[in-house]
């Protein structure tokens, strides 16, 4: 399976080099790319027409063509919705300029087809669909005028939307929606011409994209330079999915040491150590950096074991250094402690608040020889990058890549959409989660599982990715019980982590035997 994320530049390259091997004259799939896009997008429209109520089947069908190709792929996508007997009206914007010979082909192929033109769209109310093939990925600016109009407007029904390519106004790159004030289709169903690109999958990506199909045209992407990020999912962590021996001991599954929980945050830490044991650590210490501050027991958790910064050995225990830490200097010394020793550590929260605000340590950091996962969300990403969270959401991949290469570790840029980078610039964009997450003690949550899958030897990069996955899934599958996502709390996701945890062991076991 291909679980690439093409950038728009690799996308525009594998689109020259096979209009090169058409000319050429090698065979390929019959018709150009532009004929194959209309005919995948019509397909997926009857389709998703089909599931929809009997009456909606005979309602119109609204398409939107623009002035370049991703106009021709709707005009190939009208013409071929005209000929299966689908009542369609289309409304052409056509540019100043002269349009592609395919784009030309297909606007000769719909006019010649039963699809209706009109000049504006008509007072129709009730769509089967509407079809966006404003703009993809040659969009170079906002939209403004008469297509910010129509965007305004497909807001307003209440019918599937299906975007061709990207939804017109989104960066196929970024997941931003281009701006400044800029607006974007907001579609039900996108889908994506050759392969699939992160902008649909992060940010305001999966708000605008909605559900993403790929249609790959025929061609073969394995024969092109690999991409730098992927869809993240079990594939890329399987290798550690391992079921457990019957001769197994706690030893065997590691330590997790969380550090934090400084006087009025002594939740933060409790969360993340409680997720560490349903994420299958051998043991589990909960270790306070204030003295005064905290528990010395979980009734909820009694297996946790409670102590103090000041007199407890990290050595040998990955470390889980931030939630709910404060900035004082048995905090900053613990720190310095954790990040000059072996072990493999998570920064996360406060931890990442203190290294933002020193060069020296972000140095001490990079040179670390141990595995190390830090977990910013925007804001903190941005202290640490010396910029403001609206720069770090305007490119989420490559404030990632940035990090992880400043850091010399494994970054885990939170949000919907979470994006995991390594320092040489590889990415994970994560699908799982929902906006039950979108409370506090959740990034608390993620801390801790990460540590959990380190302790139990994975290595940076997939418990990163393994934990961002199972951290959202855990979270999808409350909101299929009925629990969230309103009101979703983060205290209910560490036994919902545990049986999507087992859910890919034994999933992992079955395939092996
Ligand atoms: N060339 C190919 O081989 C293929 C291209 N395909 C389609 O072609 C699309 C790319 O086509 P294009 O490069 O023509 O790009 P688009 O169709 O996305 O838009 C380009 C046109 O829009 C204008 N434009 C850009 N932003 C604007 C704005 N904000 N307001 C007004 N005008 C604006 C540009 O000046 C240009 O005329 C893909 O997204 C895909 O849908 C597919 O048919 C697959 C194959
Ligand atoms: N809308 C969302 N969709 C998916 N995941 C989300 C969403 N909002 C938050 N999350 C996830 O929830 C966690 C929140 O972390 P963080 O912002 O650090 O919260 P806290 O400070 O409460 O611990 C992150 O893993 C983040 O990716
Ligand atoms: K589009």
């Amino acid at each position: 399976m291909d679980n690439g994320l093409y950038s728009v530049a690799q996308i525009r390259a594998i689109e020259g080099a096979s209009a090169q091997a058409t000319a050429e004259g090698e065979a390929g799939e019959a018709g150009s790319l532009m004929r194959r896009a209309g005919r995948a997008a019509a397909n997926l429209a009857l389709e998703l027409i089909g599931t929809a109520r009997e009456e909606s089947r005979l309602r119109p069908v609204l398409v939107l063509a623009g002035p370049g190709n991703n106009g021709g792929d709707a005009l190939e996508l009208a013409a071929n919705l005209g000929e299966a007997g689908v009542d369609v009206v289309v409304l052409h914007l056509a540019g100043s300029g002269p349009s592609s010979p395919e784009a030309a082909q297909a606007l000769a192929r719909a006019r010649a087809s039963s699809a209706n033109f009109a000049d504006v769209a008509p007072d129709v109310r009730e769509w089967a669909m509407v079809v966006d093939g404003l703009f993809g990925i040659g969009l170079a600016r906002p939209l403004e005028g008469r297509y910010r109009e129509l965007v305004t407007a497909i807001d307003r029904l209440r019918c599937p939307v299906l975007a061709l390519d990207v939804p017109s106004g989104l960066d196929a790159d970024t997941g931003a929606v281009v701006g400044p004030g800029g607006v974007a289709v907001r579609a039900t169903h996108t889908i994506t011409f050759i392969g699939d690109k992160a902008g649909l999958h992060t940010g305001e990506g999966r708000d605008y994209a909605g559900v993403v199909h790929v249609a790959r045209l025929g061609l073969d992407t394995a024969a092109f330079e690999p991409p730098r990020a992927r869809l993240a999912g079990p594939s890329l962590f399987a290798a550690h999915l391992a079921p457990r021996r019957q001769n197994s001991h706690k030893g065997q599954f590691g330590d997790v040491a969380v550090v934090g929980g400084a006087h009025g945050m002594v939740g933060a830490a409790v969360l993340a150590a409680r997720v560490a044991l349903h994420a299958g650590a051998g043991r589990v210490f909960a270790v306070g950096v204030d003295a005064e501050a905290g528990p010395q027991f979980d009734p909820m958790q009694p297996e946790l074991m409670f102590r103090t910064s000041a007199a407890f050995d990290t050595d040998g225990r990955v470390l889980v250094l931030g939630p709910g830490m404060g900035d004082s200097s048995e905090a900053m010394r613990v720190l310095g402690h954790g990040i000059d020793g072996a072990s493999a550590i998570v920064i996360d929260a406060d931890g990442l608040n203190l290294v933002a605000a020193s060069t020296a340590l972000q140095e001490r950091v990079a040179r670390r020889q141990g595995g190390t996962i830090v977990t910013p969300h925007p804001l903190e990403a941005a202290r640490l990058l010396g910029t403001s969270s609206a720069e770090v959401q305007a490119d989420r991949l490559g404030s990632a890549r940035e990090l992880a290469r400043r850091l010399q570790a494994v970054v885990v840029l939170k949000g919907s959409g979470t994006v995991v980078a390594q320092p040489d610039g590889e990415v994970a964009v994560n699908p799982t989660g929902n906006p039950g997450l979108a409370s506090g003690g959740s990034g608390d949550v993620l801390a801790g599982v990460c540590g959990a899958l380190l302790a139990q030897g994975w290595p940076a990069w997939e418990a990163a990715i393994g934990a961002v996955w199972m951290h959202g899934a855990a979270a999808d599958r409350l909101v299929e019980e009925g629990v969230g996502p309103v009101g979703m709390t983060a205290g209910e996701l560490p036994k919902a982590v545990r049986a999507v945890l087992n859910g890919l062991v034994s999933e992992a076991g079955a395939n092996r035997s």
